[in-house]
């Protein structure tokens, strides 16, 4: 979208007008379902920001959490099997992690297992959340025991991206933990960056006026 008569692009003044801003990201082989789920849970106010036309899609999302607005970054990435892991900085500020794997395909579940280490070096405390994606497929699984989520103490969401069951729930209960995250977090370099974002500068001193009024003293 462009930006208004005074220059400033849209996505700023969010930031800008938001009480506070967390970052989500998401985790997990190709082709388990990432972009469809961001999709279908964005799907009334939808607005993909291409960042790079090779790895990396940018998703904005607002809303209320305790009469405050909130800004979501929600990063998605593809084709990261080429890869193997992800980029630092895919994972540099992230409040909240949301890992996928396909019911269908055993090999995206053991995989999780890589995909958390990861998660782990960068971000040791942020919140994560397990989905099964695909429950449509084959209802059955949602007997199954999924053991990796349980072992790690996360949350299992069992959801589809195709017809939609647990993805609001599983999204917005996700932004509540990144927010809460954000802000009762106790790792010192998150506590650093609270402040700095708090931090307000004092009113500058008009330069000019300061000059005059130290003349004045000085005759
Ligand atoms: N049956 C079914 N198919 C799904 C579901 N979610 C995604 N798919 C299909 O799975 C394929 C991959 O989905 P994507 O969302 O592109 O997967 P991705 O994880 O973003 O993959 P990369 O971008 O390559 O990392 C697509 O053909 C989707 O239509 C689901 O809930 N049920
Ligand atoms: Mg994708």
């Amino acid at each position: 979208m462009a930006g208004d008569a005074s220059g400033i692009p849209d996505l700023d003044q969010e930031k800008y007008d938001a009480d506070e801003q967390v970052k989500i990201i998401c985790l997990g082989d190709s082709a388990v379902g990432k972009s469809k789920l961001m999709e279908r849970f964005l799907i009334d106010g939808y607005r993909p920001q291409q960042l790079s036309t090779y790895a990396l899609t940018l998703y904005k999302y607002t809303t209320t959490i305790d009469s405050k607005a909130v800004l979501v970054d929600f990063w998605d990435t593809a084709g990261q099997e080429r890869f193997q892991s992800m980029h630092p900085s895919y994972y540099h500020k992230a409040h909240a992690c949301i890992m996928v794997f396909d019911v269908q395909r055993k090999i995206t579940y053991k995989n999780l297992t890589n995909w958390y280490l990861e998660l782990r070096e960068y971000r040791p405390e942020i919140p994560c959340v397990v989905v099964a994606n695909k429950i449509d497929a084959d209802m059955k699984v949602t007997q199954r025991n999924f053991n990796f989520a349980k072992k790690q103490g996360l949350p299992l969401y069992f959801v589809s991206a195709a017809d939609g069951t647990n993805v609001v729930k599983m999204f917005k209960e996700t932004i509540k933990m990144a927010v809460s995250y954000k802000q009762n977090s106790s790792d010192f370099m998150d506590e650093v960056m609270r402040e700095l974002e708090n931090f307000e500068l004092e009113p500058k001193k008009d330069l000019l006026e300061t000059t005059e009024e130290e003349l004045k003293a000085e005759s």
